[in-house]
């Protein structure tokens, strides 16, 4: 560690730069910069394989870049990774526990790995906090998603971690757990503690203070919900069948997604949104549809969702285009 390192109370929680990471000859995290302020939650986007765990591996001290430099928590990337090990909190996918241990012993099995000072303590508060008390003689192979996903962020949180990364902590989570997990998280940025989180679910997207949108390994949108939605300059139209029939949109998915001007076709409920960024080449790729009975069409606002699915086409396409 630097010596000045552990005195600075850095302005960014996350400073990076040109992160980038290759396996052979492919580039799976391509210089990537991120910046997030303390006790802000991130929330960290993108489809599968995009490169958000090798990120997250990355700052916290567990992969080496192949490329970039930058700051977690004030300490250096490289020269200081084993102590960004020490003060950051990391819940991986599978939540890495043991499951024939209770959840008492395996927070207390975590407390010993840092070392933690009264430790009997420390453990105690910990099932405190995240109302683990009455189940913690329970194995935590017998436990449910949700009661897992409690406890690996109670084990993530025992040595008070000033920076969470965590990686799609609430996939497989009922939808209570997954609330509880989110008033969680916000207490915890009111107390200062920043958080990245890695989801693929749009409705903990707009819980975030702000999101970062990568694929293909490049980071393509970063800001609040409202800036990307802004910054997308995406038209959309939703389409609907008067008589509420699904099976009246079917015939328009394939040749709408095929016009030109036509970026996204993905169905919302009971419509269809077909979005793209140039509003004059949309109304004519639409036009055709626009006179068939049965169909209302109407201007629509863009959604996360609908700037998501634009930007994997558009990156699908330029990753296309570079082969
Ligand atoms: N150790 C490795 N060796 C070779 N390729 C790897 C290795 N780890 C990851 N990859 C590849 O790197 C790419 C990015 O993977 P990564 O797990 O970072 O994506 P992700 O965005 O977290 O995906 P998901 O949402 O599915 O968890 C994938 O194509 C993956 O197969």
């Amino acid at each position: 560690m630097t010596p000045t390192s552990s005195t600075l109370a850095p302005d960014w929680a996350i400073d990076v730069r040109g992160l980038t990471k290759r396996y052979g000859t492919t580039t799976v995290v391509d210089h990537v910069d991120l910046q997030l302020r303390p006790g802000r939650i991130c929330g960290f986007l993108g489809p599968n394989g995009s490169g958000k765990t090798t990120t997250i591996r990355m700052l916290c001290g567990l992969l080496t870049p192949d490329e970039g430099e930058g700051h977690c928590l004030g300490l250096d990337l490289r020269r200081d990774a084993l102590e960004i090990r020490r003060q950051v909190g990391y819940m991986t996918q599978r939540f890495g526990l043991y499951e024939d241990l209770s959840i008492r012993e395996n927070l207390d099995f975590i407390a010993r790995l840092f070392e933690l000072p009264e430790r009997k303590r420390q453990v105690d508060e910990a099932l405190e906090r995240l109302g683990l008390v009455s189940r913690q003689r329970q194995l935590a192979g017998a436990l449910s998603g949700g009661w897992k996903q409690r406890l690996a962020l109670a084990a993530c949180l025992l040595h008070r971690p000033r920076l969470l990364l965590l990686d799609e902590p609430t996939a497989g989570v009922d939808p209570k757990a997954r609330r509880d997990f989110w008033d969680e998280i916000h207490r915890l940025a009111a107390e200062g503690i920043t958080v990245l989180v890695s989801t693929h679910y749009m409705d903990e997207a707009a819980r975030c203070h702000e999101l970062v949108y990568i694929a293909y390994g490049h980071l393509l949108a970063r800001g609040t919900e409202r800036e990307i939605i802004a910054q997308s300059g995406l038209t959309v139209w939703a389409v609907q069948a008067e008589r509420e029939d699904p099976a009246a949109l079917a015939p328009l998915v394939t040749p709408l997604k095929q016009a030109p001007g036509v970026q996204s076709v993905a169905a919302f409920g009971s419509a269809l949104h077909v979005a793209g960024s140039d509003p004059a080449a949309l109304e004519q790729a639409i036009t055709p549809w626009r006179a068939q009975p049965g169909l209302r069409w109407a201007p629509a606002q863009a959604s996360l969702e609908d700037v998501f699915i634009g930007l994997i086409g558009q990156s699908r396409d330029n990753m296309e285009a570079a082969r």
